[in-house]
């Protein structure tokens, strides 16, 4: 529990921050679901980039498996293996995430996410700015975070420079970015370790799931 609860921000048009959005319980299951994710066959894994280095996020995918920069329905860079599928449980949840951060119901109805990626920062981990643009649908990106606070910097559609603004994602919290903001590049300078409460079932690192549809079949 939180002494002063943070409200909803808009962050920039169609981006929106909502601190403590999921309860305890939902937390845990979710580090419960993502400990068996992340078990092999296609598991959690460090994507190479082109210039040869590995990323220092380790991700596992489900729905479609995400590698620079495509989507494939096999684990193409890694062991082969098909992708784990997306629980319906999960694209439900991500409904109710649109429809809340838009206080839009109908934005809810509509949303159909088949992918998740889901990224695993140990303390040394970050994640450079980018664009999520793999996708076809230009539907919402919903991103959850549990354990270990994080700087999420959230920038301008342009370029990956400034102007951009640093928000502080911790354990729980729900970032939803779409409409304008949806081509916006952002990325995560780092995280603050030993922040996380470890009654979730998590002592160490940073989870963070997105929610993506892939407009994909
Ligand atoms: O870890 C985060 O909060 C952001 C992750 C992200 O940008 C991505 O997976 O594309
Ligand atoms: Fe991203």
């Amino acid at each position: 529990m939180e002494l002063f609860p943070r409200p909803r921000t808009e962050i920039a048009p169609g981006a929106v921050h909502l601190p403590g959005w999921l309860s305890l319980d939902l937390q845990r299951r979710l580090v419960l679901a993502c400990r068996d994710w992340a078990k092999p066959p296609a598991g959690l894994r460090a994507a190479r980039l082109p210039s040869g280095a590995r990323m220092s996020v380790r991700t596992v995918c489900l729905g479609w498996h995400w590698y620079p920069y495509r989507y494939s329905r096999t684990v193409d860079d890694g062991d082969g293996s098909p992708v784990k599928p997306l629980p319906a449980w999960l694209a439900e949840l991500g409904r109710r995430a649109v429809a809340e951060a838009y206080q839009d119901p109908a934005a809810g109805e509509s949303y159909r996410p088949d992918v998740a990626l889901v990224n695993f920062y140990d303390a040394d981990a970050r994640m450079g700015m980018h664009q999520d643009r793999d996708e076809v649908s230009r539907a919402p990106v919903v991103s959850l975070s549990l354990g270990d606070e994080c700087v999420f910097r959230f920038g301008n559609t342009e370029n990956r420079n400034r102007p951009w603004t640093d928000v502080e994602l911790g354990s729980g919290d729900l970032f939803v970015f779409g409409g304008a903001s949806r081509l916006a590049y952002h990325g995560v300078p780092r995280t603050r370790p030993g922040t996380a409460d470890p009654s979730i079932g998590m002592t160490a690192g940073r989870l963070n799931i997105t929610l993506r549809e892939s407009g994909m079949d």
